[in-house]
């Protein structure tokens, strides 16, 4: 459809290892608005990454293609940048020079050396990170790594933010706080943003779409869930909200009802341990949403 920020259309991708072909993905089309903020969810390996990274223009497709503001996308560039679980910081550079080597590929003709310090400070800013510049990534903790790979990419004013499992790697407490930040950051800056996710809850927390995708092989995307609770939006009063809970529900059917794990399925175990209470802690379990049963696995 003419018109739109962002378009994939008819993407498809199949890998080649050793002579033997896989199918990973199959016509998948999807159309993003400027400054929206869409999840991908799926099940592991069904192929998230690879939509992500074909859209990052890391992976070409195998038929379709991409468009950015009506141009094709087939190599990587600034206007696309990505945010990767393990922040990817060069760990001997400060924090300040981390962000400082994005800035400079991207502003170095256009702007002052005055004002790109300026811009730096300003995106160190965003993420609560300025109070740390000087400090190297060896010297912060992962959640204050993740903020600064977070400043890093949106100090390059890229036209899309891809994330893949951005707080993945994060205990609860953190990547909460690290969700909070981002919908203040998005709210303020307007980006568009898709955002690869595990965590159901979190999906539905931050996105205006949740795109739900089939297993593999040949995964495409099953169901679209618009998600239109009113912003700003507070965790808090969400937990109880039944328009989120319901959100929440029909993203746990797709995963688990329609389209269950095809590990799981192998094991015999169709049906999904049921339900617990997403306030209720569990063992080993450090999500802040409820845990393994709001995780697509
Ligand atoms: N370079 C590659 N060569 C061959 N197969 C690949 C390659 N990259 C991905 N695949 C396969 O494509 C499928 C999709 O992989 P992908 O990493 O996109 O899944 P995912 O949904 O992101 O998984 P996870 O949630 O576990 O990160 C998997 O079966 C994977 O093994």
């Amino acid at each position: 459809m003419a018109g739109k920020y962002l378009d994939i259309t008819g993407v498809g991708i199949e890998f080649n290892t050793g002579g033997t072909k896989f199918r990973a993905l199959q016509n998948v089309n999807l159309k993003m608005e400027k400054g929206e903020f869409v999840s991908l969810i799926g099940h592991s390996g069904c192929g998230k990454s690879t939509v992500l990274n074909i859209v990052a223009g890391l992976l070409r497709a195998t038929e379709g293609g991409v468009a950015l503001e009506g141009r094709e996308v087939d190599e990587p560039g600034p206007d696309r940048a990505v945010v990767f679980q393990n922040h990817s910081l060069m760990p001997w550079l400060t924090v300040y020079e981390n962000v400082e080597l994005a800035v400079n590929q991207v502003f170095r003709k256009t702007k002052s050396r005055a004002e790109r310090r300026e811009w730096i400070e300003h995106n160190l800013k965003l993420v609560n990170m300025d109070h740390a510049m000087n400090k190297l990534p060896g010297e912060i903790s992962g959640g204050m790594k993740q903020r600064v790979g977070i400043a890093r990419c949106l100090a390059m004013q890229p036209k899309v933010l891809l994330m893949d499992e951005p707080f993945g790697a994060l205990d609860a407490l953190t990547r909460a706080q690290l969700q909070d930040s981002l919908m203040r950051i998005q709210a303020e800056l307007g980006n568009t943003v898709i955002m690869i996710t595990h965590d159901v809850d979190e999906a539905v927390l931050l996105s205006d779409r949740i795109v739900m995708m089939t297993n593999g092989p040949a995964a495409t995307i099953g169901e679209i869930l618009q998600i239109d609770l009113p912003r700003p939006r507070d965790r808090l009063e969400l937990a109880e909200d039944p328009d989120f809970v319901h959100l929440r529900q029909q993203v746990l059917e797709f995963l688990y009802a329609k389209h269950v794990n095809p590990d799981t399925k192998a094991r015999g175990e169709a049906k999904p341990a049921p339900l617990r209470d997403a306030s209720a802690p569990a063992p080993d379990d450090d999500s802040p949403s409820g845990g393994a049963d709001t995780q697509a696995a």
